[in-house]
């Protein structure tokens, strides 16, 4: 990274800082501007009001000069504690509008490929923006520095104009001077910058142990292993790699502002000793003298600070990301969102499907069928692919060859949106929002909030409702332990408030529910109870319900056997048995096991 890459935006940089600027509101940004700029132009006018006082000492007329200078002493004061707390609100407006537009983009994938890829994912990471050390500034902080830095020139100007006015020559040397200050500092910071950029990998290292040691998932394994110490000296290791140059590196800074001292002080000096030469032999030229002193600072201040470079530049990574982040996921808009699909069968025809670098296809040609209504169980061994057929059954995923059709018509990119508003699922990791439970049920349809009944019908079918009963606010209790008044469920119960919610979005219309190991966290009573109870549902919806637990898809319409990429065998549990082939395999020994292990059970009491 050279000096000139990292400071220096590009226009199209600019433009990005000026689009997030404008995002403060036309309001807020304009008078952020003109307080700016007239804060920049009162060192000159205090200089020239300085100049006038003293140049109007033993005339009968002072007063005037001498109200503009207190006025510009108020202005200066008063505005510096308006711009604070405005500087604040600007900066957080445009980085709140940044991060939603990112949220937008994440969210506007049709599909859910890009948002696995780990490039998206770090692309993600970056573009959202939150600053974790000090080589890095939001979006905000930057279209401010952009602002600072423009309006500045105001300052600057005014101030050689008032200089120039007592020692035309001072100006341009004052300008020069403070412009090699300028160079040689961001140089001499930008090297530190480079520095700690080149070991942020030590600082990750150092967050990441420190997280694994202080967060309750995984700090149990750290105390029931007795790792404290040992993450302990990691952390420590990890944080003088990273922060023993940068503290060598502030020293030499240090070091180093006597050069920059002395760099614009020398011909700040000359002009200052050339004035007051001058006013020696000639009391007249005081005047001339303190106007040369106070507009010479004001000159040097205006241009000599570099701090505006820190948000530029810190806050590049974030828009390039954003940008980037555009190219790739900005999908076209669902323009049939709203149009109803045909009543019919939900198919996949001829579908074949590889994850992205994977050497082998995941599915090799998988057709299948579920009437609707009907109740289809989809088994396998781990890793067949039947979670990769539920996402793509949910448009999740786009074939790479074959279609997806629901009721005769192909669900194409642009269909795929509004397929999805008539799925619902269990994914086997399902969300637990840190919100009421039925505020987590009702997101099944999160437009439709108003349907309490139902809410009440889907928690009844999921067999919530004695869960619910025992809560301290029954269903409107939060569901998370780092809210006062909230409490947390057990894994069983979080499942089944997840099947409450798919539940609920069949309610509200969706006609294929998806189940992958919805009861994986149950125990065998609730099991049962739960499947006996979804039997006797209504068949508002087709059911395809993946699982592992044979017993639970005995009752299925239709039992799809995955192996090798097709769908092997098909048909009732009877009909696959009669067949004897892998499902009869599956299901003897997963009786035999049962079997075997109640036999020990027996043997054991007896
Ligand atoms: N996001 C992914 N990226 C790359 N490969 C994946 C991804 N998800 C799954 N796979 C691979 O695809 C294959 C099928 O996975 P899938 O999860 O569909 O199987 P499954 O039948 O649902 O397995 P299980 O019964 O263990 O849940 C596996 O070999 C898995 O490693």
């Amino acid at each position: 990274m050279t000096s000139g890459e990292a400071v220096v935006l590009t226009f199209r940089e600019s433009l990005a800082l000026l689009r997030v600027a404008s995002s403060a509101g036309r309001g807020m940004l304009a008078l952020y501007v003109v307080l700016r700029a007239v804060s920049s132009l009162l060192p000159a006018a205090g200089a020239a009001a300085m100049a006038a006082l003293v140049g109007a000492i033993g005339t009968d007329a002072p007063w005037t000069a001498f109200a503009l200078f207190l006025a510009c002493m108020v202005g200066t004061y008063v505005l510096d504690g308006l711009m604070a707390p405005l500087r604040v609100l600007v900066e957080a407006r445009c980085t709140r509008a940044h991060r939603t537009r990112v949220a937008r983009i994440a969210c506007a994938p049709v599909t859910l490929d890009p948002l696995e890829d780990p490039e998206v994912q770090d692309l993600l990471h970056t573009a959202s923006a939150f600053p974790r050390n000090w080589t890095e500034h939001t979006p905000g902080a930057g279209a401010v520095a952009l602002i600072e830095q423009w309006v500045r020139w105001v300052g600057v100007a005014a101030a050689a104009a008032v200089l120039a006015v007592y020692v035309w020559w001072a100006a341009p040397l004052l300008i020069v001077a403070a412009l090699v200050v300028r160079r040689v500092v961001r140089a001499q910071w930008l090297r530190q910058l480079a520095g700690w950029s080149d070991r942020a990998h030590h600082g990750r290292s150092a967050e990441y142990w420190r997280e694994a040691a202080t967060t309750p998932g995984t700090g149990k394994e750290v105390q029931v292993f007795g790792l404290a110490g040992w993450i302990r000296q990691r952390v420590q290791g990890a944080v003088h790699a990273q922060m023993d140059p940068v503290w060598e590196g502030s020293l030499r800074l240090q070091k180093l502002e006597v050069i920059n001292f002395l760099i614009p002080a020398i011909p700040l000096s000359l002009v200052y000793a050339m004035a007051a030469r001058e006013a020696a032999h000639d009391t007249e030229k005081i005047a001339l003298l303190t106007g040369v002193i106070a507009a010479g600072w004001a000159l040097y201040t205006a241009f000599g600070d570099v701090s505006g470079m820190f948000p530029l530049a810190g806050s590049r990574p974030a828009l390039q990301a954003l940008a980037d982040l555009e190219k790739r996921l900005g999908g076209g808009p669902d323009v049939h969102a709203k149009k109803p699909f045909p009543a019919g069968s939900i198919e996949l025809r001829g579908v074949r499907f590889a994850y992205p670098d994977a050497e082998r296809e995941v599915l090799r040609g998988v057709d299948l069928a579920v009437a609707p209504g009907e109740r289809v169980g989809l088994v396998g061994l781990n890793g067949a692919g039947k979670s990769t057929i539920i996402k793509i059954l949910c448009g999740l995923y786009e074939p790479a060859k074959g279609q997806l059709v629901v009721g005769g018509e192909v669900v194409s990119a642009e269909r795929r949106t509004a397929w999805r508003t008539r799925v619902a699922a269990v994914f086997q990791d399902f969300i637990r929002h840190p919100l009421s439970a039925t505020e987590n049920i009702q997101l099944g349809r999160p437009l439709d909030q108003t349907r309490r009944e139902h809410v009440v019908r889907a928690c009844e079918e999921a067999g919530l409702l004695p869960v619910l009963d025992r809560l301290p606010q029954g269903e409107d209790t939060v569901l998370t332990r780092s809210q006062e008044d909230g409490t947390d469920l057990s894994g069983g119960q979080w499942q089944q408030l997840a099947l409450a919610r798919a539940l609920y979005a069949v309610a509200g219309g969706a006609s294929l529910l998806v189940l992958d190991e919805p009861s994986a966290h149950l125990d065998v009573r609730t099991e049962k109870e739960l499947f006996d109870r979804m039997a006797e549902r209504p068949r508002d919806a087709a059911v395809l319900l993946v699982t592992h637990r044979l017993a639970t898809v005995r009752s299925c319409d239709r039992i799809l056997v995955l192996d090798d990429g097709r769908i092997a065998e098909e048909g009732s549990h009877d009909a696959l048995m009669a067949l004897d082939g892998l499902y009869a395999h599956m299901f003897r020994t997963q009786a035999r096991r049962f079997a075997e292990g109640f036999r020990h059970i027996d043997e054991d009491e007896a």
